[in-house]
Order: C-alpha cells, then structure tokens, then sequence
C-alpha cells in the first residue's frame, strides 16, 4: 500500500458528548398494551483520534450496535452531541459515507448474483471515485487480500473468508479515514482470522486508517486492539488499553506446576489448587509469585513450572458481572 500521512492534529475522527438513545416499545397483551421506553446507550462520551484501533466491547444487548448506528448516520441520538470526522453523521449520511468504510461481518454489501469484481465496479459509482484511483486502489487490496482467484465467482458462491475479503475491499476502494467494522472475524476459521487481522494492523500503520470495531473475538481485541472501551448495560464502563483492563478487574494469575509424579492436590499459602491433571496442577494465585515458587519447590519436586497471565476473556467477564450492579435500563 502505498504511504498515507494522517492529517497532523486537528478534529478528532470521533467525538462522542454524553449520546444517548432511547426506543420506545409496545409491550403487554392487546387491548392493554402499555409504552414502555428502553434506554439503549446512556450518557456515552468519547474521543477517537485519527490512527487508532479502538475496540468496543460488551455483552450481548449492551449497546452496542445502537452506537454504531448512531455512529454511521442509521440512528441519531437521543441526547448528547456526536460528531464523525467533524460531520453530523444522521444529517450529513452522504458526505460521511465517503469518509467511512462499513463492513457487517454477519451482513454483505455485495451483489449476491454479481460475480465479485462487478460489485467492486459499482462502489466506484456510489462513491464516485476517479476511475484511475480505483483501478489502483483495487489492485493493491486485489494483491494484498490475494482476491485475484476468486475475482470472477458470484458472491454466492464464495467462502466465508473470501467473502469477508471482498466485503473489506468495497469498504476500502474510496480510500476512508474512518472503517467501522462489526464482528469482522464471526465464523471465520483460524487462518482466515489471521489474513483479516493482520491485514487491518497494515491498513492501519500504512495508510492511517482509524479502525473502530465490535467483536466478541478476544483474539481480535489481544492482537489489534490498543485501546478498548467496553459498554454495559448501556454506559461506559470501561475506556483505556488493554493493560488498564487488566488493572481495572483484576483476575488472579495461575501458576501452571509440572510435577516428577502425580501427588495429593498442592498445598501452600498464598495460592489455590484449582486443578490437577496427572502429574501437572493449577494453581490460582494470591500472593507474591516467587514465594509461592519458593515454597512449591520446598516441598513438592518439580519438572516444570509456568506463568499464566490472566486471560483477556476472563478480565472483560469479571469487568461485567462487577457491572451487573449497574441499574437496569430506565423504564418510562
Ligand atoms: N429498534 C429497537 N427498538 C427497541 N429496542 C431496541 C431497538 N434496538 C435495540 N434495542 C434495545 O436496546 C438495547 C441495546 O441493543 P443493541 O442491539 O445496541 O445491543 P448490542 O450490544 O449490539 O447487542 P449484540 O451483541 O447482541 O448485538 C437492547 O435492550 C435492545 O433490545
């Protein structure tokens, strides 16, 4: 890809000021239904700048899709002021649309009956992109996401992977600043995973793209994610990188023993056996590592011994039953 320079300062790619949106719903039997109104994001505020990959993160029914929507101009807000690369996405949708690329991993843009090439021919007309911009663009993403065997094949008729591939490059072929992307990684296989991501990590550093994106994939978050902000019950519980998401719900370190033989379940303060598996034990640590290495070892023989840092999945699942306290979303 050829180099891109972001634009040095200036406007912030996203800027969020207390969003909120509410839907009103009908609910209860027939004749004496009652209007009930949900608050789906609350009170949200943040800031993305030009160059970040920012994921946003929460479990099912948090928010999330709410604020992407509101974020691509679908949905505008209830309160609060919401900018997208300085423009008002629900009043000025078109001119956003050409500074934002949009892919749903659940969903296509693409023409299901157009061989995939075709399709790519006609996000130039919705774009209006110059015709020789396009031509370059798509022979880079063609060489870089390796479209060049499949290029010719109905979209109905590609595998997931290379329909994510395709669906990425009409994202791409305007060039945005800005690419939102909704659970890009959802069913793919493992090497189809990696080809997305670290594609997105090239886009990034090369060109500048800020990415913001969804995804329940905590391999995504591990791997592309400086920073993560995770939404629960429609706020912001949590914003920073991912070391702070560590700090912030702490989860216990585990220290993987492999014995000489299988024993009796390990005892010694400042740690848990959780687990054993013939000669190999876990144990959940509550003290200083090295005390509890020092006092295995004093007692027990040991072949081997590992660290384990707590896993991400784990920190953001301890981070949401901490929010379960929150209060249930406003009932009007
Ligand atoms: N059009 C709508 N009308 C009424 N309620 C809605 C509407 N859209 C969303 N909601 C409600 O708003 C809340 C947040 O939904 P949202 O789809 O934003 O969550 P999500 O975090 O994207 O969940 P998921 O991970 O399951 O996609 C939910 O309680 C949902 O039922």
């Amino acid at each position: 890809m050829t180099a891109h320079v972001p634009a040095a300062g200036g406007t912030p790619i996203i800027e969020a000021e207390g969003i909120g949106r509410d839907f009103t719903r009908s609910e209860g039997p027939l004749f004496r239904r009652r209007r009930r109104t949900v608050t789906a994001v609350r009170d949200v505020s943040f800031r993305v700048a030009a160059g970040e990959i920012v994921g946003y993160l929460g479990p099912n029914g948090a928010g999330k899709s709410t604020t992407m929507k509101m974020l691509t101009g679908i949905l505008s807000p209830s309160a609060g002021r919401l900018r997208v690369t300085g423009l008002e996405p629900a009043r000025q949708r078109t001119r956003l649309a050409a500074r934002m690329g949009v892919v749903f991993g659940q969903r296509t843009t693409l023409w299901w009956d157009l061989p995939l090439r075709d399709s790519l021919a006609l996000t130039r007309h919705m774009y209006r992109v110059p015709a020789r911009d396009h031509a370059r663009r798509l022979a880079e993403l063609t060489e870089i996401l390796e479209l060049g065997s499949f290029l010719g094949t109905p979209v109905r008729q590609l595998s997931l992977g290379q329909r994510m591939r395709g669906d990425l490059t009409a994202a791409l072929l305007h060039d945005p600043a800005l690419l939102v992307l909704d659970e890009p990684t959802i069913g793919l296989d493992v090497v189809s995973k990696s080809t997305i991501r670290e594609f997105l990590l090239r886009l990034n550093a090369e060109r500048g793209t800020t990415i913001l994106l969804t995804t329940h994939d905590l391999g995504d978050v591990e791997r592309l994610c400086r920073r993560v902000m995770v939404i629960d019950h429609g706020r912001l519980a949590f914003d920073g990188d991912l070391a702070a998401l560590r700090d912030s719900a702490p989860s216990p370190r585990t220290l993987v023993v492999d014995l000489a033989a299988p024993v009796e379940p390990i005892e010694v303060a400042g740690a848990r056996t959780v687990r054993v598996q013939g000669a190999r034990q876990w144990l959940e640590l509550a003290g200083n590592p090295a005390t509890v290495i020092a006092e295995v070892a004093r007692g027990y023989s040991i072949a081997d011994l590992t660290l384990q840092e707590p896993d991400i999945e784990d920190v953001v699942a301890r981070l949401y039953r901490r929010e379960r306290t929150a209060p249930e979303p406003s009932v009007g």
